[in-house]
C-alpha cells in the first residue's frame, strides 16, 4: 500500500477546524504506528489495508484504531 504521508496532516487539521463535523478519511500506511497522528489531526473514517490483514490478529489492530479514533474525539 500507500505509504503514510504525514505532511499531509496539515490539510487534515485544516479541514476538521473549518468543518467540525465532517467525515474526514485518510488512507494509506494507517497502522498501530501511524494511527494517532491522524486521528489527533482530525481523521475519523480509517481505510487500512497491510495492517489490519497482514496482522497475526486484525481484530486487535481495528480495536486499537477504533480506540484512537474515539479518543481524539473525546479530546476535541
Ligand atoms: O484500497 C486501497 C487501494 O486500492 C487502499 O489504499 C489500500 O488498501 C491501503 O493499504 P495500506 O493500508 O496497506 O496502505
Amino acid at each position: 500500500g500507500q505509504k503514510f504521508m504525514p505532511e499531509m496532516m496539515d490539510k487534515v487539521r485544516t479541514l476538521r477546524k473549518k468543518y467540525p463535523s465532517l467525515d474526514i478519511e485518510v488512507d494509506g500506511g494507517l497502522g498501530p504506528s501511524t494511527i494517532d497522528a491522524a486521528t489527533s489531526a482530525g481523521a475519523n473514517c480509517i481505510v487500512a489495508g497491510s495492517s489490519v490483514f497482514g496482522a497475526p490478529d486484525p481484530a486487535q489492530v481495528i480495536t486499537l484504531m477504533r480506540g484512537s479514533v474515539e479518543e481524539a474525539q473525546k479530546r476535541s
